[in-house]
């Protein structure tokens, strides 16, 4: 009710205090080339933020999740895929039971289209002599800006600054909080969120978090459908990332043949005799489904309905939902596609031993993944 008070009547923003009742917002933006589940992480660590303002502030923050758009592996180039919301990929009322959290067409039905009072866009520290004197301190400061600062987020022109300035940052997000206390803001907006790292990754407040991130009802449904056509006997998944892995990352993707065979080594150590395939290419996947006869290997493949309704996001997330199901998973190193699946895994109590599993690439020496346990 204050909110729409603010909104209809706007002598009220000059009585100081109605709007230290109201709450304050939170938005942020991420490096544009980062994918999806990177985004994913930067989301925990921004929610950790919240979390300690909440905390330390009189003030009742909220963050204020950041639309999905246009991201570089969204390959389909016929279909519109710009400033998406959380909700069509997630279940926002479970990260809301979690995190204060709204929606960026909340927040505009809460703010108008007032100007934030602060866009602040953090860069790493020159590091010139590193070598010499190393420091890892968590710090800021007020810094000339080094690259070209973000005038436009999301495509939006009616999102609009008072005060714009760049912050050279290190160290954990919930640093963030020191700035905002110099600031006073009541709606900042931080770029290259990225830079802000995890106050404890892999700690109490990361896993609750992270388990509030549930895949939205419709995609569950969707891959439920699938596997109870399809799937309906044990099952291995098999994670291969490739398009700019290949080069990214030659020496931990494997080839065709020697993909086949480290499954097949699986299959039948484990008697499974069918495989799931979820991948970022469709070049090779004719080619291992029939390296891998006899054993039978199935792919996701969205109609044209569910491609329209949920987009490449939602195909991978599918494909990440029958993984996490899957009674064994192996994975693509260093891939946080593969990363969160096994969080998943975690989360649904699987045992670790089929889970932290990854492709060995050819001619190379192969280490297993560190295993993530959850903690509660
Ligand atoms: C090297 C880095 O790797 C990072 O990728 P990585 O961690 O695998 O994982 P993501 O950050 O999610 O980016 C990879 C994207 O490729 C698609 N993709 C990958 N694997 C699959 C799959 O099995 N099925 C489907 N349907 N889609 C897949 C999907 O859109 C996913 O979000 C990149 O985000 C960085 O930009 C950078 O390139």
């Amino acid at each position: 009710a204050v909110d729409s008070r603010l909104l209809d009547e706007e002598e009220t923003l000059a009585d100081h205090s109605i709007l230290d009742t109201l709450p304050r917002y939170v938005l942020y933006d991420v490096n544009k080339p980062e994918g999806f589940n990177l985004r994913r992480d930067v989301f925990i660590r921004m929610a950790s933020f919240i979390h300690h303002m909440n905390k330390v502030s009189d003030y009742h923050w909220i963050l204020v999740l950041p639309p999905w758009h246009r991201l570089y592996h969204w390959r389909s180039s016929n279909l519109v895929q710009d400033c998406l919301p959380w909700s069509l990929f997630f279940n926002v009322d479970s990260i809301k039971k979690t995190t204060p959290v709204v929606e960026l067409h909340e927040f505009f039905q809460m703010n108008g289209l007032r100007p934030l009072d602060a866009q602040v866009t953090l860069q790493d520290f020159n590091v010139k002599s590193f070598e010499q004197y190393p420091d890892f301190s968590d710090k800021w400061e007020v810094a000339n800006c080094k690259d070209q600062v973000q005038k436009q987020f999301w495509n939006l022109n009616n999102l609009t600054f008072t005060k714009s300035l760049c912050i050279s940052f290190q160290g954990i997000s919930t640093l963030l909080a020191d700035i905002v206390q110099e600031l006073q803001p009541r709606t900042i907006i931080f770029d290259h969120a990225e830079l802000a790292l995890h106050n404890y990754y892999g700690g109490q407040e990361y896993w609750m978090i992270r388990k509030s991130m549930q895949f939205s009802k419709n995609l569950h449904e969707i891959a439920k459908e699938f596997k109870k056509r399809n799937l309906k006997q044990d099952y291995l998944c098999a994670h291969l990332r490739r398009r700019d892995f290949l080069y990214g990352h030659p020496s931990d993707v494997p080839n065709i043949n020697n993909t086949a065979r480290q499954i097949k080594e699986k299959l039948i150590l484990l008697n499974i005799k069918t495989v799931y395939v979820a991948t970022d290419t469709s070049k090779t996947v004719e080619e291992l489904k029939n390296v891998l006869r006899p054993y039978q290997m199935f792919k996701f493949e969205a109609d044209k309905k569910t491609l329209n309704n949920f987009l490449d996001g939602g195909v991978a997330i599918i494909d990440q939902i029958i993984c996490s199901q899957a009674n064994y998973f192996i994975g693509t190193s260093k891939s946080t596609f593969s990363f969160r699946i096994q969080e998943e895994r975690e989360i649904l109590g699987l045992p670790i031993e089929t889970t932290f599993n990854s492709f060995c690439g050819d001619n190379t020496e192969c280490t297993q993944p560190t295993k993530w346990r959850l903690v509660e």
